[in-house]
């Protein structure tokens, strides 16, 4: 990873918030959300940061950018800070998401409520085989590929999910990107190539699984031959940014934005923006 301590940090493009402070503002929104719905009206900086995994220090930062700085003796509203956060997240309104790739893991996610929930909705599930066209997968009938342009049209879908397998991806990332998508959630176990513009998160929990078992091999002892550190298991402070408790990081800040190349992300995004996690996996919020 980068260290990107002396350098100023990479910020999205709406109001300069860092993007490992837009990384941890869904981990805030989690803990916010089960605190609203316990009806608790206001909450500590350190409350909240433990119920987040996040340093209390970091809290007080992110929100200070959000320009929320809670009252002395009282704590955050919880009510408000779920409206603020939301609101930063463009959660407070609807974004149709077109899944391509309704395989296993395609309907699963289909399926996940989670998305729903968190204004996300399902506008169309599209895959090529045209035995799988008109199948209702999570209630919704399962559209062939040839619909995917129109589908997204109709919908006003900027937020595609590639569940193909890693061949097809870098195809359907090109259409759904000539369509009109401007954010894509990769799946697919390969690096993609989009424009300038267009954002690109990808999960692969075989990562996740591997950095665990980095963990795990250390807590054994067992370190490799010559015991230096596995690159790219340091980051959770930079990524999730001051997560205790956790060995693994939160959701990455893995926004990918480039000119079409072939270069892998990884490579051009940590060689020019130090401190930013590049192409790091970024994983779900459960
Ligand atoms: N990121 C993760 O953690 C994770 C976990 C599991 C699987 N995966 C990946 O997700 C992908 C899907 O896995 P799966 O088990 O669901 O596979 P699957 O074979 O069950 O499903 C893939 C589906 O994609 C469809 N498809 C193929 N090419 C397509 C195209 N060009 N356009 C539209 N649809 C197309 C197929 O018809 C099929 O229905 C794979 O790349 C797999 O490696 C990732």
């Amino acid at each position: 990873m980068a260290t990107g301590r002396n350098h100023r940090p990479a910020t999205s493009r709406s109001r300069g918030i860092p993007d490992a402070t837009v990384a941890r503002l869904p981990l805030y929104l989690r803990a916010l959300t089960a605190l609203s719905e316990r009806s608790v009206p206001t909450v500590s900086s350190e409350e909240l940061a433990s119920a987040a995994g996040v340093n209390s220090a970091k809290l007080r930062k992110d929100f200070s950018y959000l320009g929320s700085y809670g009252t002395r003796g009282v704590g955050y509203d919880v009510e408000y800070l779920v409206y603020q956060i939301s609101r930063e997240l463009g959660l407070t309104q609807d974004w149709p998401v077109v899944i391509v790739g309704i395989g296993n893991l395609g309907a699963a996610l289909a399926n996940y409520g989670g998305f729903a929930s968190r204004g996300f909705r399902v506008a169309a599930l599209i895959d090529a085989d045209p035995a799988m066209a008109g199948k209702p997968v999570a209630g919704i009938a399962v559209q062939h590929s040839d619909e995917l342009e129109r589908v997204i049209e109709e919908n006003g879908v900027s937020i595609g999910v590639i569940a193909t397998p890693a061949a097809s991806a870098q195809p359907v990332a090109d259409r759904l990107v000539a369509a009109g998508v401007t954010s894509i959630l990769n799946f697919a176990p390969t690096v993609l190539s989009v424009p300038e513009g267009v954002d690109v998160r990808k999960v692969d929990l075989s990562i996740e699984l591997q950095i665990l078992a980095f963990h795990e091999q250390r807590k054994s002892g067992e370190l490799p031959d010559d015991g230096r550190a596995v690159p790219g298991t340091d980051i959770g402070e930079d990524a999730g940014g001051g997560v205790t408790g956790s060995p693994v990081a939160p959701p990455a800040a893995s926004v990918t934005k480039r000119t079409a190349s072939a270069a892998p992300a990884a490579t051009d995004r940590r060689g020019d923006e130090p401190g930013n996690d590049g192409d790091l996996p970024a994983v779900m919020p459960a």
